[in-house]
């Protein structure tokens, strides 16, 4: 078994500044771990991962992998033990700043299990550049990198405000909102996307641009237009989001915008037709959007792509529960959440999320700001530390970079933060055994869907209480894997499963380290073959232990369906 000592996380119990900043002595290393094989730059990598062998017959034609595995994870296995492995998983937004094959792959080295697009900025073509990029890396470097497209959705804000970064608003000034187009810029006007968006405003009504950046009141409504005082000067940004209030409360039109416009078919079709694993639904409001995005997938992708509602809306927070119900799982994007609803009740906001996901057994992601001062600055603020390590301490399933990956100087350094501040926590939850604090209601209705979740949540009891080095599961659709995640146990969980899209999908859950392997019937035969091909790659040894946990069919001679078997490696 793991010892203590073996594991670098628990026989260094002090925080070393080196794990995360750059120490001025230039012998000491970046990051604890030096690195060798492909990567350039020492001080910027993580792990060192092995360039995967792909089989090449004798006529130079590709064999599919008998054996699909993440190299990073194995790397950090072998660096740093069972305990050591990293459970919250981490989402990169791509954009100009970390596009390149190169860039990419110091930031699947640096931990990125899933790389998200965001279909608002861009053309297509530089996404299907990502794209490509990104399955490349996973072919041939054998990475374990999902992907994930996300929507623009429709929502009022200001268009560009010709060329300029910002224009200040001084209090007191007035200002012209208005729909008529016009190019460049005309001082004290700021052009609307959208030719609705005064209706049902009304004269005294609030204006509030960007959730706070600056307010105006409405003093004069001019046919579909809006004169506005400036009643709390700030800066206007390009696209800066409008929302209108009156006596505390939202009003206007965003409800009368489609949750899918055109656009977002189209990007959605581009996305099917690249093959990614996720899609995430902006301004979702109610459960229906995300059930008929499913139906269209169900009939144009002949694998499953997954659909997260984007909880961001105040609609979408009055119905929650059955959106949490109808989706593969959630985003909490709390930038427009921030715009919809008092800054002061997001972290309330967060925390109910991240629970009825837990709940609902469905992955959480917790997105925006989290180290947004990184965008600018190569060290993170003691607050955003403290925000990153409040999410963990929730047990979102995982936590997501967007500006500070996509325009930012430091993508790689704002990775390791959230690697470093996430494996802190789980430390500190394991040590304090949080999460057996939680309890859990029942999920499953049918009497096989009971015994599974009963098999996942005694399984992961005795996992703890026995000190196991490693959960091993066997799973087509990744229902048993997600089960045994729902728990957060201490040991990581090899999830072992035929189907490419269950990986993928499982990428996203917390503590499953997904494996693609050829299943049989036969679970002994399973269970052999990859006790056996894991050993050889180094990742476990004689006299581990482990806990097998399985839900498909034994042989016919002894029709096993579900079990738990405790197993040492011989
Ligand atoms: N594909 C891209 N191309 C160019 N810029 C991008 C791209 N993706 C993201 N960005 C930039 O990164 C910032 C942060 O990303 P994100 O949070 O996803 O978007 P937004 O700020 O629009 O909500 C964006 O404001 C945008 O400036
Ligand atoms: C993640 C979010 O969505 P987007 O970046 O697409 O606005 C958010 O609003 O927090
Ligand atoms: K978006
Ligand atoms: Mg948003």
């Amino acid at each position: 078994m793991a010892s203590v000592a073996s594991d670098p996380l628990l026989s260094h119990q002090i925080w070393h500044k080196n794990q995360i900043f750059p120490s001025k002595n230039p012998s000491l290393g970046f990051l604890p771990i030096p690195c060798s094989g492909f990567c350039s730059n020492p001080r910027r990598s993580v792990v060192r991962a092995q360039t995967a062998v792909i089989p090449v017959d004798s006529k130079g034609v590709v064999a599919p992998p008998p054996f699909e595995f993440d190299a990073v994870s194995e790397a950090e296995l072998k660096e740093r033990g069972f305990l050591g492995l990293r459970k919250t998983k981490l989402v990169c937004t791509v954009g100009p700043a970390c596009s390149s094959l190169e860039q990419l792959e110091r930031l699947a080295l640096g931990g990125m299990n899933v790389a998200r697009l965001n279909m608002c900025h861009n053309t297509r073509e530089w996404h299907r550049d990502v794209i490509r990029n990104v399955k490349r890396l996973n072919e041939e470097k054998g990475f374990c990198i999902s992907l994930m497209i996300d929507t623009e959705g429709s929502q009022m804000h200001m268009v560009d405000i010709g060329g300029a970064s910002s224009i200040k608003a001084e209090d007191g000034s007035m200002w012209l909102f208005t729909t008529q187009k016009f190019e460049g810029h005309r001082p004290f006007t700021v052009q609307a996307n959208y030719e609705g968006f005064a209706e049902g405003i009304v004269v005294g009504d609030e204006l509030v641009i960007d959730g706070g950046m600056a307010t105006f009141e409405v003093v004069e409504k001019v046919g579909s237009d809006l004169r506005c005082k400036c009643t709390d000067p700030g800066l206007l940004l390009p696209r800066a989001k409008l929302t209108f209030w009156r006596d505390g409360k939202l009003v206007g039109n965003n409800s009368d915008l489609p949750t899918l416009s055109t656009k977002d078919w189209a990007d959605i079709d581009f996305g099917i037709s690249e093959g990614v694993d996720f899609i995430a639904l902006s301004f979702v409001k109610d459960a229906d959007a995300i059930k008929h995005l499913k139906d269209y997938l169900s009939t144009r992708s002949s694998e499953l792509i997954r659909v997260l509602a984007k909880i961001e809306s105040l609609e979408s927070l009055e119905n929650l529960v059955d959106i949490v119900e109808a989706s593969d799982g959630i985003m909490v994007a709390r930038g427009d959440l921030g715009v919809q609803i008092p800054l002061e009740q997001i972290p309330a906001a967060q925390e109910k999320i991240t629970h009825i996901c837990r709940q609902l057994n469905k992955p959480v992601i917790v997105a925006s700001q989290l180290l947004e001062s990184m965008v600018e600055y190569p060290t993170p603020t003691r607050a955003e530390v403290a925000d990153v390590s409040e999410a963990v301490r929730q047990y979102a399933d995982a936590l997501m970079l967007s500006g500070e990956s996509a325009i930012g100087s430091y993508a790689e350094k704002a990775l390791s933060v959230l690697r470093m501040t996430s494996g802190r926590m789980e430390l500190w939850s394991r040590e304090e055994n949080r999460q057996s604090l939680l309890t859990q209601r029942q999920l499953a209705v049918s009497l096989p869907d009971r015994i599974a979740e009963q098999i996942c949540n005694c399984a992961v009891e005795m996992a703890n209480n026995l000190g196991v080095d490693a959960i091993f599961v066997y799973t087509t659709h990744g229902l048993m894997a997600s089960l045994l995640s729902r728990n957060r146990p201490n040991p990581p969980i090899f999830a072992f499963t035929n189907k490419s899209s269950t990986r993928k999908g499982l990428n996203l859950q917390w503590g499953v380290i997904p494996f693609g392997i050829d299943l049989s019937e036969d679970m002994e035969d399973n269970i052999g073959k990859t006790f056996n091909l894991i050993k050889t790659k180094g990742m476990v040894k004689t006299g581990d232990v482990v806990l097998v946990v399985s839900d498909i069919t034994s042989s016919h001679r002894i029709p096993v369906f579900q079990s738990i078997q405790v197993r040492t490696i011989a």
